[in-house]
């Protein structure tokens, strides 16, 4: 990989679709770089007595077509520069959808695996006492992303709601049910991209009963696994940060659902599974039309991207595809799907989530769903129309479309913005 940074090559997508687009010059400056980015160390008591320090970041990256919004993610190698990346894609990511957002995320430097549920607890809390100035329901509204979950946002949003002595559910999203979470948030992500590649399966030339391969086997992974399963198509390969597996067949997806939530690893139900295992890479190259990384960034690079067999890529990962490695996917005739529409129901429900708590009146799961498939349906369209009508990638396409957005708003915004941010 080149030395470019993570955050430069996002700004590739900026510049490209910026190409497509008369818009003027003031707008790419302001969408090159993050609003504000805070760090700080967590200092938590652990429980043999002993206190230490974890890194944390916050980042606002732009809040021109509305709050900040986007995920938490507790992880050993987060780095500030994948954060603001993060927030970036997020900024374009809700300009995607339309909702009424800008872009945010944030961080701890940690392994949550590594910690008792108490001191998880003290860590999660300390994160909101930190940034409990920054964050806010019309300033900017966390939720779940990579190792954190619902019991997690419901600490938080207690936390809060301790310090401003308020209950304010719409400070945070993806919280439990019983503290003013949605009904339909858990698998929305998931959702979210299952709906879109049902949607265009004829344009993608996927078949009814398709076979996929899924990198990273948590909240996206799993619940993309159960929604295309009980569809009729095959799920033949998963991985998870310890290994892979591969049964042509198909795997029996609810076993290992449930095999992942009594704490196993997915390598470790190969043989009762019927499955072989196989490494990381080889998951990649397995025959399947559907890939779906649901993983970490920079998964899918030069290096193995030449050896992907499927028809299409679904990117439930934020930035699993490196821009090198795009053009190798392009090259090949592979469509992908790219993230920023792929994964945008999880947001898309977390946006209901905040609407719910600002009316006081919870819609049900059947209102969910009809609501998530209405705009993933919408947007879809309009993002395969621009890639058709412009002959440009499906991630070209989602770039002009977000952008067209942010643009509208930067401008209407007036000059100001341009002093203040
Ligand atoms: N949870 C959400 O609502 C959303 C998540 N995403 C993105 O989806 C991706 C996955 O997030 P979640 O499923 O929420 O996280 P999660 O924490 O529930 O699961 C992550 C999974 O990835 C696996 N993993 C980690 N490193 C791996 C590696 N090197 N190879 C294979 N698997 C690996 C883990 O073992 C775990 O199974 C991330 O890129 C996240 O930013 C995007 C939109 C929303
Ligand atoms: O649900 C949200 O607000 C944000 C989810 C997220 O972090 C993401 O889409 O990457």
């Amino acid at each position: 990989m080149s030395d470019d940074t993570l955050l430069d090559r996002a700004l590739i997508r900026l510049e490209e679709a910026a190409n497509h687009l008369q818009i003027d010059p003031d707008v790419t400056e302001k969408l090159k770089y993050p609003r504000e980015t805070t760090k700080t160390r967590l200092l938590i008591r652990m429980d043999d007595g002993s206190r230490k320090s974890f890194l944390a970041w916050r980042c606002r990256y732009d809040d021109t077509r509305g709050p900040t919004k986007g995920g938490i993610r507790f992880h050993p190698d987060s780095t500030i520069e994948e954060v603001e990346t993060l927030a970036f894609w997020m900024t374009f990511k809700c300009a995607v959808m339309n909702l009424p957002y800008g872009g945010g995320k944030g961080a701890i430097r940690v392994d949550p695996h590594g910690l008792s549920k108490s001191e998880l607890e003290r860590l999660s809390r300390a994160y909101v006492q930190a940034f409990a100035n920054i964050i806010g329901p019309d300033r900017d509204i966390p939720a779940p992303d990579v190792y954190t979950n619902a019991m997690i946002m419901g600490w938080m949003s207690d936390e809060y709601n301790q310090i401003t002595g308020q209950v304010s559910p719409a400070v945070i999203t993806g919280k439990p049910i019983a503290l003013g979470g949605s009904l339909g948030r858990n698998d929305a992500t998931a959702r979210g991209g299952f709906y879109l590649v049902r949607h265009l399966a004829t344009e993608l030339g996927l078949d009814k009963d398709h076979t996929v391969a899924i990198q990273g086997f948590g909240n996206a992974g799993q619940f993309y696994a159960r929604l295309t399963a009980a569809d009729g198509n095959s799920v033949v390969a998963v991985s998870d940060s310890a290994g892979a597996i591969y049964r042509p067949g198909g795997l029996d997806v609810e076993k290992l659902i449930a095999g992942k939530n009594a704490g196993r690893r997915v390598a470790d139900m190969a043989s009762e599974l019927g499955a072989k295992v196989i490494t990381a890479d080889e998951l990649l190259s397995v025959e399947a039309d559907l890939l779906v990384p649901a993983a970490l960034e920079d998964m899918i690079t030069k290096d193995n991207a030449g050896t992907i067999k499927a028809k299409v890529l679904l990117e439930l990962a934020n930035g699993p595809v490196t821009p090198d490695a795009d053009k190798v996917l392009e090259g090949k005739g592979i469509v992908v799907l790219p993230d920023i529409l792929a994964n945008a129901g999880g947001v898309t429900v977390s946006y209901f989530e905040w609407v719910q708590n600002r009316q006081g009146y919870y819609w049900d799961l059947e209102e969910i769903h009809a609501r998530l498939l209405k705009i993933v349906e919408r947007e879809g369209r309009a993002v395969w129309t621009i890639a058709k009508d412009r002959n440009v990638s499906a991630r070209s396409a989602a770039y002009i479309h977000a952008l067209g957005r942010l643009a509208t708003a930067i401008e209407a915004h007036g000059t100001q913005p341009f002093f203040a941010g």
